[in-house]
């Protein structure tokens, strides 16, 4: 199974040396999900933006991070801003923070696009309408020309998967891309993002503190608590048969009710 991203023994502190990410070890395989599940305050993000070079800096980094068997600690600047956006995907939590507020939708994913490659603003405009029709949004034409606040929370996530997966990214990472959602649109979110990431083949880093979530999305499972991946394995594994108390916390605190 191919490789895409590692992250070995990955230790982050603060200023005032707290660990606040404590020797974390994960492999991401083309084709395959791995969710990142922790409460609040875990080590989730701050992995995340380890693995996207842009931990704040007054915050200190040991272990390795490896993208597609790069070191991503000698990446230019210049390297960076390639990676990310083309090579890396990222559906971020609040899609309305991220999406530019006085730039049309259409306009906004076209720049991404001519940004990375080389296309003409007719073609750029024509990948740009496949992929929003892709991601299941209704009225392209209309869309192309309205704003983020014209739309609701659920479209302007759709607007970002779109803009994610544009360049056809060979690692996503999203970090909790519903829990601003409601649970009706939540849903609806949740099963595109699996059919598009099956369908595409790429690999994928799902951020969730929701264990039920994690186990429809993913094929693998990192439990953090306190900075540490606690236990590690097949969602069925770590769904059915939880080894660590926190795992089966998780669990005991979410509801009955099954995603299908
Ligand atoms: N810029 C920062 N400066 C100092 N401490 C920080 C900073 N960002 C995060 N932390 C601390 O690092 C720890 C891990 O934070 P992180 O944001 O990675 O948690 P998380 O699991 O993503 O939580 P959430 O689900 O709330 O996003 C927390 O104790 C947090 O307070």
């Amino acid at each position: 199974m191919t490789i895409i991203a590692e992250v070995k023994e990955l230790t982050i502190r603060s200023s005032d040396n707290q660990d606040l990410v404590l020797n974390s070890n994960f492999s991401l395989h083309a084709g395959k999900t791995l969710c990142l599940i922790g409460e609040s305050g875990s080590g989730k993000t701050l992995t995340i933006k380890a693995m996207l070079g842009m931990l704040p800096n007054q915050m200190k980094m040991s272990g390795e991070l490896l993208f597609k068997g790069h070191n991503t600690a000698h990446f230019s600047p210049r390297e960076w801003q390639r990676v990310r956006g083309s090579q890396i995907g990222v559906i971020p939590q609040h899609p309305e923070q991220a999406l530019h507020p006085a730039i049309p939708i259409g306009r906004q994913l076209g720049d991404v696009l001519r940004s990375h490659i080389s296309v003409s603003k007719l073609e750029a405009e024509r990948k740009v309408r496949r992929m929003l029709e892709k991601v299941s949004l209704k009225t392209v034409d209309k869309l192309m020309k309205q704003y983020p606040f014209e739309l609701s929370g659920g479209m302007n996530q759709r607007v970002m998967i779109a803009m994610a997966l544009l360049l056809e990214p060979e690692l996503l990472i999203a970090d909790e891309p519903t829990s601003a959602l409601d649970v009706t649109t939540q849903a609806d979110i949740l099963s595109l993002l699996r059919d598009l990431t099956a369908e595409s083949g790429m690999s994928s880093l799902f951020v969730t503190h929701d264990l039920l979530i994690a186990g429809y999305m993913a094929d693998t499972i990192a439990v953090m608590y306190r900075g540490e991946i606690i236990e590690q394995d097949s969602t069925m594994a770590v769904v059915q048969y939880p080894k660590h108390a926190y795992t089966k916390e998780l669990w005991q605190c979410r509801s009955p009710f099954m995603l299908s």
